[in-house]
């Protein structure tokens, strides 16, 4: 038979309730008829039912010789029920509410717990719920309606206004405003149109829209978070190691303690050896530390599933608590701080000459220079010609022959030595202090001309820095490309200082050089090219692109593409972090102040703690440490608009 704690603390509860009732009718000299054999038998029962469990892992300890908590709870349950026996039937005063109540306190911690766990769990499960039943799916020339889990990759689906999107794809016929709040925490809808991408169980508002599916089933966005919020919950912060050690000194020195303190009542102070062995029992009970156990698990159960509910997937306990003490942030630029979409604004030179070269070239690299030379030229309408030996260098800009010439499009570090005439250079400084990458173009040893080319920082991100300003950290912006340009982006959004013209494999060993300067550092970037700075900063941070996250390169994934999500992710775990300490606190605080009370310190005072008593104490702060980690879904994070 396996009973839930829940159920057992209930069931265990109930039958308690005779000696409930005796406990509270004894001062007036009550005497229940036939008391002691109904205290016997629930009794028996409650040890049957709920105190067996922590008899047998007791024992499976003691014989790998070794002490936990349950030991605690068997040794003091366990001495006062055997005693309670042997007390009637010689005819003594038993003590089986104490046996009883200790066992239903513990009970209590530990369902207070299961519940925690199961509404967890709930909260997750009612977020995969939140998926589509069905789907209306093209096949054989016409839209039918099929069940979710016979959605293919590929399949071509149609959503109308008010409908739940099934799957992730990407749009191809149609617009419509979507509400992504369930995903991202974003409460604002989103205009979509074709080729955007969709996420799945997101709510389409107002259009009708056909999208083919990209991911289904576990691939989808929503899978993956779920997925990553249950492995969050589950995981191991390092503070726990402190609350390990600290339970296994604790237990022996416990059993000290109690043995001490009935020999010493017992032979020296002239206590019956009954006293003498309740007030062991006391002191067992009350260093009880079951809310030691609860304090970290259930604030990171609370945290990160809060944090999961704005957009911020915090990985692990780990993760969180070294986010806890940043000191430092660092942030790429492209795509980052700025929007990762730049745009051609000047040419200088010959315009048709200069795009015409850079574009033929520009055509075979993937960077999002390229791409913005690339659109403009088609924009302009100026034909595109045939190079060869194409090559990128890295950091520094593409080289190829173009028509039996050697040309270039890159930085300053690509030209070598080509001349610059004094003219190109001032145009240059101009357009950087403006803002705008300058890129040079080049044929053989002459420059022809440059393109500048704005990608203008987000619309958040000047706030967010300012917000991390605010709580005392450090902002760093890293970037390949020119000190000026990066020295007018960072003036634009306020950050405190600049690294630039680093390739992107230095980026690493920049954050390697800040660590070594005793900085606790964070790094922000697209989780793309970044991979190695992510995983060398103490906390990476990896933006989403909003439909598309990153999961594998950073300890935080921000599901939305903003830096808004920095400020949550910090404050949260902060906030969490402080929340297990303040619970380790209250944990350790009972069993510090209950222990020379408990062992009868001062009983010249008139203060002393039964055993059930001290079982009370015990459950209350178990629920003070469980309480106090649901109210981390009450507590104020920065931009958090949804009521928990
Ligand atoms: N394909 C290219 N076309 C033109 N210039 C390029 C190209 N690739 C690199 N460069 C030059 O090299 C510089 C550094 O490039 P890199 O890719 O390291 O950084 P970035 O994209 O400018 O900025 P960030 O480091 O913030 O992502 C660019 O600013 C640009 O001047
Ligand atoms: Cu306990």
């Amino acid at each position: 038979m396996k009973l839930s704690n829940i159920k057992r603390f209930w069931i265990s509860f109930i039958l308690a309730i005779p000696m409930l009732i005796q406990m509270v009718a004894m001062p007036f000299h009550w005497m229940m008829p036939g008391y002691n054999w109904i205290a016997l038998i629930t009794t028996t029962i409650i040890m049957a039912i709920s105190a067996a469990p922590y008899w047998e892992s007791a024992w499976a300890a003691f014989q790998k010789h070794n002490a936990n908590m349950n030991t605690l709870v068997a040794v003091s349950t366990s001495v006062a029920y055997f005693y309670s026996i042997f007390a009637m039937f010689t005819g003594r005063e038993v003590y089986f509410e104490s046996a009883a109540f200790v066992t239903i306190f513990v009970l209590l911690g530990d369902a207070m717990e299961e519940k925690m766990h199961d509404n967890a769990s709930n909260a997750l499960a009612k977020l995969m719920n939140l998926q589509a039943k069905d789907a209306e799916v093209w096949r054989n020339g016409e839209y039918i309606k099929i069940p979710l889990v016979e959605v293919e990759v590929g399949d071509l689906i149609r959503v109308k206004p008010g409908e739940k999107i099934p799957v992730d794809g990407v749009i191809t016929d149609g617009s419509s405003t979507i509400d992504e709040s369930m995903v991202t925490g974003e409460s604002m809808p989103v205009a979509k149109k074709k080729g955007d991408a969709v996420v799945g169980s997101t709510i389409n508002s107002n259009g009708t829209i056909i999208f083919k599916a990209t991911k289904v089933g576990k691939d989808t966005m929503l899978s993956q978070i779920v997925d990553l919020v249950k492995k969050a919950q589950t995981s191991h912060a390092p503070i726990q190691n402190i609350t390990d050690k600290i339970s296994n000194i604790f237990v022996p020195a416990v059993l000290i303690i109690a043995i001490l303190t009935f020999i010493i009542w017992f032979a020296f102070l002239g206590a019956t050896a009954v006293e003498a062995m309740l007030f062991a029992v006391s002191v067992i009970v009350i260093a009880c530390p079951c809310a030691l156990g609860l304090a970290t698990p259930t604030a990171l159960m609370v945290g990160t599933a809060r944090s999961a509910r704005m957009g911020v997937l915090i990985k692990n306990g780990e993760v969180l608590e070294e986010a806890s003490d940043i000191d430092t942030v660092v942030f790429d630029k492209t795509g980052t701080i700025t929007i990762g979409k730049p745009v051609v604004t000047d040419i200088v030179g010959k315009q048709d000459e200069v795009l015409t070269i850079a574009a033929s070239l520009e055509e075979n690299s993937e960077h999002p220079l390229a791409a913005a030379i690339v659109n403009k030229a088609k924009e302009a309408k100026v034909p595109l010609e045939q190079i060869t030996q194409f090559h990128a260098v890295e950091g520094k800009g593409i080289r190829a022959i173009y028509q039996k010439q050697n040309a270039f499009v890159g930085s300053e570090k690509i030209l070598k030595d080509a001349k610059i005439s004094q003219e190109i250079i001032e145009q240059a400084a101009k357009l950087q202090s403006q803002a705008k990458t300058v890129v040079y173009v080049g044929l053989d040893t002459t420059i022809i001309g440059l393109i500048a080319i704005q990608d203008t920082p987000k619309p958040s991100s000047k706030e967010a820095i300012a917000e991390l300003k605010k709580r005392g950290l450090k902002t760093i912006m890293l970037t390949g490309d020119n000190e000026k340009v990066a020295a007018a982006i960072a003036n634009e959004v306020g950050i405190d200082q600049v690294i630039a013209g680093i390739l992107p494999t230095e980026k690493a060993r920049e954050i390697k050089q800040l660590q070594s300067e005793g900085r606790k550092v964070a790094f922000v970037g697209d989780g793309i090219n970044d991979a190695p700075a992510l995983s060398t900063a103490d906390v990476g941070i990896a933006m989403g692109s909003g439909t598309d996250i990153a999961i594998d390169s950073g300890g935080i994934v921000l599901v939305q593409n903003d830096l808004c999500g920095v400020v949550r992710a910090l404050d949260i775990s902060k906030k969490t972090f402080n929340r297990i300490k303040l619970n380790l606190f209250w944990a350790l605080i009972y069993n510090t102040i209950g222990i020379p009370i408990a062992a009868g310190l001062f009983v010249g005072l008139g203060l002393t703690l039964s055993p059930e008593l001290a079982g009370l104490a015990m459950a209350f702060s178990s629920v003070s440490v469980v309480s106090s980690s649901l109210l981390l879904n009450k507590a104020k994070i920065a931009g958090d608009s949804k009521k928990a």
